[in-house]
């Protein structure tokens, strides 16, 4: 391929050829250089390097095959690199000698080169090192693979590829592959999104690509395809017959924190709604795919995007949290928004009048990610229960991962009245000990098989700016205002205003609290000191009758 056409017959190529080529031909041992460009910036210490940590402590990065990179700008050495990462990868609890040991045994693979992103000098040293690397670990059976992680802004992305295009692609004497992760926001609307590809494309073939949105990566994300898909119980129920609305919510409980000046290019439906959101949108509602090959999921996806209706500028509700342009990187008249809520509606058999609640925001009242999917009425209600509040399925992505069913039951008694409980698959009490991975470390392993199904594809990132981009230009016109709101609080109140005009109604007097394992453990203390007391009583009884 190589062109930055993006047409139907390279994607029916891509459809046939990228799982059978990238899964299972090509080899996946041997030398592995893994390079995070950007390494000096707060995605790479934060997330990538973590990520990395944990794929090696699970021994998914044997130290005899792979080496990792740090490259950027910034003149610093091996050793400030180690000491910046470090402290992100031990525990805030305190980590054991063997933990420790594998913190140092790790920040020894990384190596940093400091160079420019648009020069070829620092890229030819970072070949060479690269190649140094390979000579001395490869083997008869391995093959050479290199993952360049662009832990970078977007406007830096064309160059950057360029340099790796022309300097440090993987030796095709010695086999393996080049491949590249790229960040979101992948442009800023439809037209520099294109442009963006298009160079991206010239330089690399699609399945070569990896466009990382790492909510993909999510536990509860990626269990959505089998929830709907294989239970019987939502098959029947996952239509407009039954669903009356849906809200995707995403709530962080602090503000921009230092990122000011980056967000403020953006703002929330760029950083959030866009990509993150969106993504989740079209698990919830894209037709079963014919299998798991990534074409196929990703075929569905494209068709329930390119169903989305244009946005109304009624059903459209945006906020600027007080004190956002107190920050000094942001402009003193800024209309950024920091929250945002969206109705989308899909005009297809299944979806048509559903409302899509798409809720995004910063420095609300509280941190939490969750899908809301909210019945109708159950019509002829002998029990007058409507007023109680509706059935509710709800998929809390973080923090407490959990899966719940809002539901009315008969209040146990003597009488028959009814009250409003769950059923409740809470992550943490179900599996405990087991350890949910990080998004990325899930992500940045799918890549290092060449697995595209949790990745963005070009034909994908194209329909999600399609829905968009109208909007955004009004807002960058200023011809729609960001609402003032308090932090701290839900956020405008217009924006719940939308949400009962929608149709989503609040169950009142009931809160789902997430079941910890306090309680037991309490409990069982408490019998542990009673039973003692009895203990010492019998003893007593007997030594003094
Ligand atoms: N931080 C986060 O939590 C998340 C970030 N992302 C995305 O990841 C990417 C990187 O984000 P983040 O690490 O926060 O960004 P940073 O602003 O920290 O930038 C990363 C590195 O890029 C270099 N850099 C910064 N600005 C420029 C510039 N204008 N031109 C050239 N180089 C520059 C700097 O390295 P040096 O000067 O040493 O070369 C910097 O250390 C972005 O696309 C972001 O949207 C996505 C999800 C979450
Ligand atoms: O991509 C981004 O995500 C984070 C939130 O990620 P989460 O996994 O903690 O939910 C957000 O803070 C940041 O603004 C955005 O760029």
């Amino acid at each position: 391929m190589g062109s930055g056409d993006w047409s139907d017959e390279e994607r029916s190529r891509l459809r046939s050829d990228s799982v059978a080529s990238e899964i299972e031909n090509v080899p996946e041992t041997g030398c592995l250089s893994i390079v995070v460009l950007g390494a000096s910036g707060d995605l790479a210490k934060k997330k990538t390097f973590p990520a990395l940590f944990h794929l090696y402590r699970q021994g998914f990065l044997p130290p005899d095959e792979v080496h990792i990179f740090g490259y950027a700008r910034s003149k610093i050495s091996d050793d400030d690199l180690r000491n910046r990462i470090q402290s992100y990868l031990v525990n805030d609890k305190g980590s054991s000698t063997e933990q420790l040991d594998d913190v140092s045994n790790f920040l020894q693979l990384i190596q940093y080169l400091s160079g420019s992103y648009d020069s070829e000098d620092g890229f030819r040293l970072l070949d060479k090192e690269i190649s140094e690397h390979e000579s001395s670990k490869i083997s008869a059976e391995g093959s050479s693979r290199r993952l360049f992680y662009l832990a970078l802004p977007p406007s830096v992305y064309p160059s950057v590829c360029k340099m790796i295009k022309t300097c440090c692609m993987n030796k095709s004497n010695l086999g393996g592959w080049t491949r590249i992760i790229v960040e979101k926001p992948f442009g800023r609307d439809l037209q520099s999104a294109e442009q963006l590809s298009t160079q991206i494309g010239e330089l690399f073939d699609e399945p070569q690509i990896y466009r990382i949105d790492h909510y993909l990566g999510k536990e509860l994300v990626q269990n959505m395809l089998v929830l709907r898909f294989a239970n019987r119980f939502f098959l029947p129920l996952w239509n407009r017959d039954n669903i009356d609305n849906v809200q995707i919510v995403f709530r962080e409980d602090f503000g921009t924190e230092g990122r000011g000046g980056y967000f403020d290019q953006y703002g929330i439906i760029r950083d959030i709604i866009q990509n993150h959101l969106l993504q989740v949108l079209c698990l919830v509602t894209m037709e079963k795919p014919i299998s798991l090959k990534p074409e196929h999921i990703r075929d569905e996806k494209v068709k329930v995007l390119e169903s989305v209706l244009p946005i109304r500028d009624d059903e459209v509700v945006l906020g600027q949290y007080e004190g956002y342009r107190e920050d000094p990187t942001v402009p003193d008249h800024s209309n950024t928004p920091t929250f945002a809520t969206i109705i989308l509606r899909i005009n297809n058999e299944r979806w048509e009048g559903v409302p899509f609640i798409l809720k995004a925001g910063k420095a609300l009242n509280s941190r939490k990610a969750e899908i809301r999917v909210q019945l109708k009425d159950v019509p002829g209600d002998i029990f007058k229960c409507k007023k109680q509040g509706r059935n509710e399925f709800v998929i809390r992505l973080q923090p407490s991962e959990a899966i719940y069913m809002k539901l009315t039951v008969k209040q146990p008694g003597l009488e028959m009245s009814t009250v409003q409980s769950e059923l409740d698959l809470s992550y943490k009490q179900r599996y405990q000990g087991v350890t949910i991975p990080e998004a990325y470390e899930r992500l940045i392993l799918d890549t290092i098989k060449g697995d595209q199904q949790h990745f963005v594809r070009r034909d994908e990132l194209k329909a999600s700016w399609e829905i968009f981009t109208p909007l955004l230009h009004k807002i960058d016109d200023g011809e729609f205002k960001s609402i003032p709101y308090k932090p701290g609080s839900r956020g405008p109140a217009e924006a719940d205003e939308l949400l009962e005009r929608a149709g989503y109604v609040q169950t009142h007097g009931y809160l789902w609290v997430p079941p910890t394992l306090e309680y037991p453990t309490l409990q069982s203390f408490i019998f542990l000191v009673c039973g003692f007391f009895l203990a010492i009583y019998a003893i007593s009884l007997r030594i003094f009758p």
